[in-house]
């Protein structure tokens, strides 16, 4: 296995810095167990040095043409792309996620981002608003510094998902890495400095909860933008509301796949799978509310455990391997949990449930189905992080929707049916805020992304990514001479 240990913990102006004064920070590799890298959580000094160059290089770099900005973002794709192996590897030893996942979905997808927000950075152009002989115009300009947070399940694709609309719309970024995958945040630092960014634009700090709440704190700090959970979510947004910040939260959810009699069977077969079992389970748009009308059920049940007995499950650096661990231990222990109190509140366990006998050691768990399962049980209701599906019937349309719409998240939806019509009545509907009508889970950076109701707030990716990182500054020209009353 490749070395991941990083020359020092944080990556600030430019450089790597430590400082040993800082609580420690194991990297574990989730399919061992074993401490892969030692990093400490910054400390009051490394976050000033952070905020300080990040005020500095922001001025800098929001004086570029856009077009220039737009280059060094297109340049620092191009340099992804061409380590996307190293990358790839060192992504799935942080998470544990399966390298032929890895090898697509982070760094690939974190490429796509920076080189779609290249485009557009010299695209964000204002308005003239004729008022008579005066006129209004409007300028797009950044916000300054702002904070990206992130979750511990893509570490790599959230942090270019924050970054590349950030630097593109002219803000510098500071990104605080989960404490449990702190290693692909500091490449794509590097590679910025590569491709031609000033030091200081984005900078990596490390560190537990406390140091994130000292960065939303700061007041040189602009906005922040969050993945994570809910009850993060909400504590965060509180603390930039006490600032007046602009915030982005990209939080969990419970998600419904709902699948119609008319509905190809192998494909929503094969989504219910991608939605479920994917990187372990730990996706946060996850369709794990799997309604399935009832004429079709038992055939659908029956491929779906078949096909689920086929997945091989193992060491996540083979290439073979479609199922790895769960990040943590903690985290596995927390999907163990779920599954004994789907059993105990009588769901129907129809495949998997246990850690898998071939593995002794990491945190693995394996693909989980439960069929019989009601709107009341706490598998349907909360948020698992893990490969546990929950299969539940319906019989009508209406019936389907309300049970859907009944959960405090709303992150995402799909429906699956040959009747068009009815796809978009139904999905006008849904409380979600991205839906996918036959498939399941396809992010392309270009689709806007984001949740409604508890899931979130704002939009990732596309061209409404821009407007969350920029303010406007509307100027009133007068043409003729000004009067008053007295
Ligand atoms: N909507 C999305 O795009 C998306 C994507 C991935 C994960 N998620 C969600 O993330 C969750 C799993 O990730 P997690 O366990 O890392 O989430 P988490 O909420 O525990 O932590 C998220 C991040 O917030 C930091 N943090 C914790 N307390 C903080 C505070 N008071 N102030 C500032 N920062 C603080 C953590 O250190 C971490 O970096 C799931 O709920 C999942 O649905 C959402
Ligand atoms: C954005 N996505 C779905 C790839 C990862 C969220 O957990
Ligand atoms: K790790």
């Amino acid at each position: 296995m490749r070395d991941v240990q990083p020359a020092a913990s944080h990556f600030v102006d430019g450089r790597y810095v430590e400082d040993v004064a800082g609580r420690s920070i194991e990297c574990v590799y989730p399919a061992s167990g074993a401490v892969v890298a030692r990093l400490h959580s910054a400390t009051a000094d490394i976050v000033e040095q952070a905020l300080a160059s990040a005020v500095r290089a922001q001025r800098e770099w929001g004086a570029l043409k856009p077009v220039v900005r737009g280059r060094v973002l297109r340049r620092a794709a191009d340099i992804i792309r061409e380590r996307n192996r190293e990358l790839s590897e060192i992504e799935t030893i942080d998470t544990g996620k399966p390298i032929q996942e890895t090898l697509v979905a982070d760094a690939a997808s974190g490429a796509d981002a920076l080189e779609y927000f290249a485009g557009l950075a010299a695209t964000m152009t204002g308005e003239t608003i004729p008022l008579g002989g005066d006129f209004v115009y409007t300028i797009r300009e950044p916000l300054g510094v702002v904070v990206g947070i992130g979750a511990w399940n893509y570490p790599t694709q959230i942090a270019c998902w924050k970054a590349a609309p950030a630097l593109a719309a002219g803000n510098a970024m500071i990104f605080k890495p989960s404490e449990v995958t702190p290693l692909g945040a500091l490449r794509l630092a590097e590679i910025l400095i590569e491709a031609g960014a000033p030091a200081g634009l984005f900078n990596v700090v490390q560190g537990y909860g406390d140091v994130g709440a000292a960065l939303v704190s700061d007041p040189r700090v602009a906005k922040v933008s969050l993945t994570g959970s809910v009850p993060t979510g909400k504590k965060v947004y509180a603390a930039a509301a006490s600032g007046m910040k602009h915030v982005t939260m990209e939080l969990g959810g419970k998600s419904p796949l709902i699948i119609f009699d008319d509905a190809d069977l192998d494909s929503a077969v094969s989504a219910a799978i991608n939605a479920n079992f994917y990187s372990s389970g730990q996706v946060c748009s996850n369709g794990t509310r799997v309604f399935v009308q009832d004429k079709i059920r038992p055939t659908f049940l029956d491929r779906l455990v078949s096909r689920t007995a086929n997945a091989v499950i193992g060491e996540p650096l083979e290439e073979a391997t479609q199922v790895g661990p769960l990040v943590s231990e903690a985290q596995r222990n927390k999907v163990l949990g779920y599954i004994e109190t789907g059993k105990t509140e009588g769901a129907r366990l129809l495949i998997g449930g246990r850690v898998p006998p071939s593995q002794n050691s990491g945190f693995y768990v394996e693909p989980t189905v439960f069929a019989d399962v009601t709107d009341e049980m706490t598998i349907a209701r909360e948020e698992i992080f893990g490969p546990v599906m929950a299969v539940l019937g319906f019989a009508d349309e209406a019936d389907v929707i309300a049970r859907a719409n009944a959960t405090e998240f709303g992150l995402a939806a799909g429906v699956f049916t040959a009747n068009l019509a009815r796809a978009h009545r139904v999905i006008g509907q849904l409380e979600a805020g991205t839906c996918w009508i036959n498939t399941y889970n396809v992010t392309p950076v270009e689709a806007p992304f984001g949740g409604v109701k508890q899931s979130g707030v704002g939009r990732e990716n596309s061209r409404a990514a821009l407007d969350h990182y920029s303010q406007i500054k509307s100027v009133y020209v007068a043409s003729g001479p000004v009067a008053a009353a007295y």
